[in-house]
């Protein structure tokens, strides 16, 4: 007979290891246990039974991996859809290191907005501010906070809208799709990019892209990247190459402010101008930092968006060539209306494309641009059957809401007949339709983006067509992202 002796000393190590395993998962499961008991929010008892459900996922990290985790499409993250099935969309959970209750609820997203300043107010987590600077518009309250946004709306309130950014709009437009033309594949998103930094940065420090080294806006790039990472400053991370874009552009900001601040007397041309007639004024509080934070934010805030919301209307109209025969007749008729059918767009013609403005609408509802904003409760609140403690973080997240088919039938279709007749937010925002926020914090730039698309397309239906040469998909994760971009040929319009 054959014995199979295996020697202990072979045995032995192997035996170890597996117990070390065990023990290990054990202490693993235990500490995971722990840290998903304990609770950062301070209420005991019957109170606490009332908290939103939730787990804090893993020490540290949280759900953070789960959350960038991206759909397939346009459709709700996996994040998201599952806490939405487990828990509904009132939920706990922790993300970037920190311990959120999210709302995914229209009630309590629209309670939030109206009751800014009272019950809740602005909290950014830490990787934000340290981007967008600690004295940025975004940390700004009270009066401060809305002479801020006076400032801001005397470049992109209606009245400048209509007597400037109108025409500087369309001229970019023109010169950039007319530089386009005889290139074999343009990439929309970044050419989009470059072009809306190009209007924006013109009126806000008079940046001139042909005649710079035209890279600004690239340095932007990181940002977006940046932004929700943890905020670790070491070569390599993500965190790392944005702060470093900001080093640059803010570098670039001040040398401006600091050269303007010299000059003797200068009329006043651009906003850069305008926040130092304003840091002159002593009874405003008003200082260089909250200025050169204020104009590092705008230059973002304006080209990233819309350059995606533009990339992704025109990947949709592509998609649905019913829609865009459509639009593309609605601009026709305003050129037939015209002396001069080449003539600039009036603002009355601007006004009068209702289906355009269907179709943008409905593009930002699907495309969910921004996915999430950030709050702090300053009192308890109590809300359908739950506590939120104050001092509570609150992540919102409209994106739930935009796909709802309760509220919007056939949600992930893009529809933009579904808005015909219905009122659309003319404020910009209402409880079904947040793409833009609400309340106090209402997106200050929104009627520029929505002008700006516009007239992109007005300017791309009536003179051009487009030939898709590869990418276009769009997935959330949780922000729109086009991996493989959207390289399309621009030809002239037979
Ligand atoms: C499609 C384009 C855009 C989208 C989807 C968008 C979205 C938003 C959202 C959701 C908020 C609210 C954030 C919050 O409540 O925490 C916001 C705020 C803001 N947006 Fe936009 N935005 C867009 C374009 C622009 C443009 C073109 C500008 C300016 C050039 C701009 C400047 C700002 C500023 C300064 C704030 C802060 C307002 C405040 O704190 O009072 N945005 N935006």
């Amino acid at each position: 007979m054959v014995t199979l002796s295996v020697p202990v000393a072979v045995v032995m190590p192997w035996l170890a290891l597996l117990l070390i395993s065990v023990l290990a998962a054990r202490l693993i499961h235990l500490l995971l246990m722990r840290w998903n008991s304990s609770s950062p929010y301070k209420v005991a008892g019957a109170a606490a039974a009332r908290l939103p459900p939730g787990s804090r996922g893993f020490p540290v990290i949280g759900d953070t991996l789960e959350f960038f985790s991206q759909s397939p499409s346009l459709e709700l993250v996996p994040f998201f859809k599952r806490r939405l099935e487990r828990y509904g969309p009132i939920f706990r959970t922790s993300l970037f290191g920190e311990d959120l209750i999210v709302s995914m609820d229209k009630e309590l997203n629209n309670l939030v907005f109206q009751r800014e300043e009272k019950l809740f107010q602005i909290w950014y987590p830490e990787s934000v501010m340290r981007i967008f600077g600690a004295d940025s518009i975004i940390s700004k309250l009270g009066s401060f906070h809305r002479h801020m946004r006076s400032l801001v709306l005397r470049l992109f309130g209606p009245e400048n809208l209509r007597l400037v950014m109108l025409h500087d709009a369309q001229r970019t437009v023109q010169t950039s799709l007319l530089s386009w033309l005889n290139q074999p594949s343009v990439e929309l998103k970044e050419a989009t990019a470059s072009m809306i930094f190009s209007i924006t940065s013109k009126r806000l420090i008079s940046y001139d892209s042909s005649n710079s080294d035209g890279n600004l806006w690239k340095q932007y790039d990181a940002l977006f990247q940046g932004m929700l990472a943890f905020p670790l400053y070491i070569p390599g991370t993500a965190f790392y190459k944005c702060m470093q874009g900001r080093k640059y552009v803010m570098k670039i900001l001040r040398k401006m402010l600091d050269e303007r601040m010299r000059a003797p007397h200068r009329e006043s041309v651009d906003f850069l101008d305008l926040l130092i007639d304003d840091l002159k004024e002593e009874k405003h509080l008003m200082n260089e930092k909250i200025a050169l934070d204020l104009l590092f934010l705008l230059l973002f805030a304006g080209f990233e968006t819309t350059s995606s919301a533009i990339t992704a209307t025109v990947k949709l109209l592509t998609d649905n060539p019913k829609a865009l025969q459509e639009l593309t007749e609605e601009h026709e008729n305003i050129r037939k209306r015209r002396v001069d059918p080449d003539s600039e767009i009036t603002w009355e013609e601007y006004k009068s494309m209702k289906f355009t403005s269907h179709v943008i609408h409905e593009a930002l509802r699907l495309i969910n641009i921004a996915p999430i904003m950030f709050r702090k409760a300053t009192e308890d609140v109590h809300v359908k059957g739950y506590i939120i403690p104050k001092g509570s973080k609150i992540m919102i997240n409209p994106s739930t809401v935009h796909l709802d088919p309760t509220i919007y039938q056939d949600p992930n279709a893009f529809n933009p007949w579904r808005w015909k007749g219905t009122a659309e937010p003319v404020s910009g925002a209402s409880k079904e339709f947040m793409a833009f926020g609400g309340g106090l914090r209402l997106c200050v730039g929104s009627d520029f983006a929505k002008l700006q698309v516009a007239i992109f397309l007005h300017c791309l239906v009536t003179k051009y067509r487009w030939n898709v040469i590869k990418g276009g998909t769009m997935v959330l994760s949780p922000g729109l992202q086009f991996p493989g971009g959207f390289h399309i040929q621009l030809l002239p319009k037979a």
